[in-house]
This record gives C-alpha cells, structure tokens and sequence, in this order.
C-alpha cells in the first residue's frame, strides 16, 4: 500500500486525525530527546511558537534520514501559559496541579507541523489555540483526572478537548485539529494543492 505520508510521531490522536480526513498514513515514531531540547531551547528564551516548530522539524528530519522518499510529517504541541511551557502530566499529582495552575485562566495550545521532501522542508505551520478554563472544583478536578487518567496522560495539559475536557472550558479560540495536536485544516489545503490529495 503506497502512502499520501509518512508521519513521524507516535501520537494516536494525529494518526486517528489524518486517517478520519482520508488520509493515507504509514507511521514511523522519531526517536529524539525532547526534553533537553526543549530545556536548551529554553535556556535560550526562545519563545514557545520556536520550541514546537524546532521540535516538529527535527523529528521530520529524524525520519526522513531514514530514507523511503515521499512526504514526511513531524508535529509538537507545547502549552504555553504566563511564560512557561507545560508538557504533558508525568502522573496523577501531576496533571491535578497542571490543571490546577491553569484553572480559570487562560493558555495557548501551540501545534507545530513540518513537512520534509528529499531531505528539506518543504512546509510547516504553527497552528494556534486560545483556551479559558472555568472554575472547576477541586472535588471535580480530582474526580475527573481519577476517571480519565488513561486517556488524558497522552495530552499536553492533562484533557482532552473532544472527550469530557470540553467540561473543564468556558471559552475557546481556535480550532478543535489544533488542539487535538495538528493543524490539519492547513496541511490539507497543502497537500491537495499540491496535488498529493485530490479535490
Ligand atoms: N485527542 C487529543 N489529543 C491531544 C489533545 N491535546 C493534546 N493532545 C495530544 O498531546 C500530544 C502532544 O504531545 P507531543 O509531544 O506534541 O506529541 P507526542 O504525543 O509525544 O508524539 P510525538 O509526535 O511522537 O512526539 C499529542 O499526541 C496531541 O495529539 C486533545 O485535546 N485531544
């Protein structure tokens, strides 16, 4: 079977993403150390729109290095909230103070995507989502991260948006592709454009 894409992340919800559009994806999951990267990055202050696009092309290139031609997706989603840059929860304790911290307030969803061909990009955006968390209980937090532990350790700042995190909201701004972690309006556009889907 010949694919429209390589897509390099191990991501289930990008796969589920393109797939659902009709999109025909092999998957092949980059090995890099993000986290010092992402620690180097911000040493350097770099701002978190740079992080996520460095991110998403170095794991493009990652694969593309490993030969196999045609098109090649790398992807990062960093939370960007008053200056700091939150990753997905390690554990329980973790994700209740994530949510905590980002209760009531409001934080960015920046998701990055770069498209490698013959070893160079040849595409990437920065899709970005604005979010208004409402004031949740404490009681509520706890039981919600109890229930959906399995499901939310897989997504930058502990919820996600499509499942019962919708809950945790009271304004959002932006597309629900970007939040799930791809910008996929805009890569589609540029994949049939191109003519690598047909429209
Ligand atoms: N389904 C869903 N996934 C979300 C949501 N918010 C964030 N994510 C996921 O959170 C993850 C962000 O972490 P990343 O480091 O960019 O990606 P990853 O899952 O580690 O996979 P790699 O691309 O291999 O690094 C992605 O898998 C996103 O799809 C959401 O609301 N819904």
């Amino acid at each position: 079977m010949s694919f429209d894409l390589i897509l390099a992340s191990a991501s289930e919800s990008r796969a589920r993403l393109l797939r659902s559009a009709g999109v025909r994806v092999g998957i092949t999951p980059p090995r890099i150390d993000e986290d010092s990267v992402k620690d180097a990055l911000q040493a350097e202050d770099a701002p978190p729109r740079d992080i996520a696009d460095t991110l998403a092309e170095m794991k493009a290139r990652k694969v593309a290095e490993k030969g196999g031609g045609g098109l090649v997706l790398g992807c990062d989603q960093v939370l960007s909230f008053k200056g700091q840059v939150l990753s997905k929860p390690e554990d329980v304790a973790d994700a209740m103070s994530q949510l905590r911290l980002l209760r009531g307030e409001t934080h960015q969803l920046l998701s990055a995507a770069v498209i490698y061909e013959d070893m160079k990009p040849v595409w990437r955006h920065v899709g970005v989502a604005r979010l208004t968390m409402s004031d949740f209980s404490d009681a509520y937090l706890e039981d919600y991260v109890e229930r959906n532990w399995d499901s939310i350790r897989w997504s930058v700042g502990g919820y996600k948006i499509e499942e019962e995190g919708i809950r945790l909201f009271r304004m959002v701004q932006g597309d629900t592709f970007t939040i799930q972690g791809l910008p996929l309006l805009e890569l589609l556009s540029y994949l049939t454009l191109r003519g690598t889907l047909p429209t």
